[in-house]
């Protein structure tokens, strides 16, 4: 099943920057993880935004769910999701 997420990132202001730089490189680490695993299909920054649009292939909402609890952002994260369906005109047959 495919999802679009969008997840903009709100780091306290007062964090310290030792955990934000921690929490972003385990954050990096686990992306790119998932990314060579197939399960983080896309992953693009919003222009001008501290947020990205990404597009995860995961087997169900609960997969989706604690793909998402694991990201070590995830407590500093707004996430929005949206299921996406094959589109009928469509010319991308691995689109599921
Ligand atoms: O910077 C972001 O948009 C949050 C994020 C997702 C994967 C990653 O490495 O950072």
């Amino acid at each position: 099943m495919l999802f679009h997420v969008k997840m903009t990132v709100k780091l306290p202001v007062d964090m310290d920057p030792s955990l934000a730089t921690r929490l972003k490189a385990d954050e990096k680490e686990l992306a790119q993880r998932l990314q060579r695993d197939g399960v983080w299909r896309h992953l693009w920054r919003i222009a001008g935004h501290y947020a990205n649009y990404s597009v995860f292939d995961v087997p169900s909402v609960e997969a989706l769910h604690d793909t998402l609890m694991l990201l070590p952002l995830f407590p500093y994260m707004d996430i929005e999701v949206d299921g996406l369906c094959r589109h009928p005109s469509s010319i991308h047959s691995d689109d599921r």
